[in-house]
C-alpha cells in the first residue's frame, strides 16, 4: 500500500510536540509567555504595527494576552467557519465564546477586520523551523489563509516555545515560510 511518510511524519512529530508542550508546569508555561511577549515589545515589526492578528492561547499554545491590554494596537482574532478563517477585533472587555475545537473566539457579531488593515500576523505554532515553515494541528486553516496572493503580502511571524523550534521540518508542497519566528529566547 502507498504511504505518505510526509504525512506519517508530521501526524507523529505533531503527537511529540504537543504532548512536551501539555508537559510543561503553569509557571514554565507563563514565565516562558511573558518572555515571549516581552521579545514582541521589544521587535521592529510589533512597533511598527497598529492592528495585529493574535490568537488565544488552547493547549498551552503561548500565552500573548498581557499584550491585548496595550491599547495602542488594535487586536484580531479568528473564528473558524468551516475550513476557513473569520478575522474580528477584540479587546479586553468584549465577550470571548467557545468555538469550533473548543478555541476561544470573538463573539460573531463583532466588527470585522478588512485586509487592507492589517499590519502584522502572529501564527500559532505547534513546532517551526530556523526557515520558517510551520507545523499546526493539521487543519491547513492558515496554509489556506496566506496561500491567498492578498494574504501572502503581509508581515508573518510563528509564535513557538524553544524547544519546538526546530533544525527542519517535513515540508508539503503547499507550505510557505513565514517571514520571522519568535521565542522565548529571541
Ligand atoms: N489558538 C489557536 N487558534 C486557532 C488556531 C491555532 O492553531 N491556535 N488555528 C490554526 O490553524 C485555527 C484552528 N485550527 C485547528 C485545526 C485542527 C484542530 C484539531 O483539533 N484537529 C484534530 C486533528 C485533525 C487532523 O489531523 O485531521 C486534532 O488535533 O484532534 C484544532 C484547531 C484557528 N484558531
Ligand atoms: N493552500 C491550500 N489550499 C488548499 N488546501 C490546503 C492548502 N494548504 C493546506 N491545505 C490542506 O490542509 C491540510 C492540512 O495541512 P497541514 O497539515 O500543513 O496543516 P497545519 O498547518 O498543520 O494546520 P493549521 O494551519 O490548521 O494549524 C492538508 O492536508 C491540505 O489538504
Amino acid at each position: 500500500m502507498f504511504m505518505n511518510h510526509e504525512k506519517f511524519n508530521k501526524a507523529e512529530l505533531r503527537r511529540t510536540l504537543l504532548k512536551t508542550r501539555q508537559s510543561m508546569s503553569v509557571v514554565e508555561w507563563r514565565q516562558k509567555s511573558d518572555r515571549i511577549s516581552a521579545n514582541l515589545q521589544n521587535s521592529v515589526l510589533f512597533h511598527q504595527a497598529n492592528t495585529i492578528l493574535c490568537f488565544f492561547s488552547f493547549r498551552q499554545e503561548p500565552d500573548l494576552s498581557l499584550l491585548f491590554t496595550n491599547s495602542d494596537k488594535r487586536w484580531g482574532f479568528p473564528r473558524c467557519i468551516g475550513k476557513s478563517l473569520a478575522w474580528h477585533f477584540w479587546q479586553p472587555d468584549d465577550a470571548i465564546n467557545t468555538g469550533a475545537y473548543g478555541i476561544p473566539e470573538p463573539h460573531p457579531e463583532a466588527p470585522r477586520i478588512d485586509i487592507e488593515e492589517i499590519d502584522l500576523i502572529l501564527v500559532p505554532c505547534v513546532g517551526c523551523d530556523v526557515q520558517g515553515y510551520r507545523l499546526g494541528y493539521g487543519g491547513g486553516y492558515y496554509d489556506r489563509l496566506l496561500s491567498s496572493p492578498a494574504w501572502a503580502k503581509k508581515p508573518t511571524m510563528g509564535v513557538v516555545f524553544d524547544f519546538a523550534h526546530l533544525p527542519q521540518l517535513p515540508v508539503d508542497s503547499w507550505d510557505k515560510p513565514l517571514q520571522t519566528v519568535i521565542t522565548e529566547n529571541g
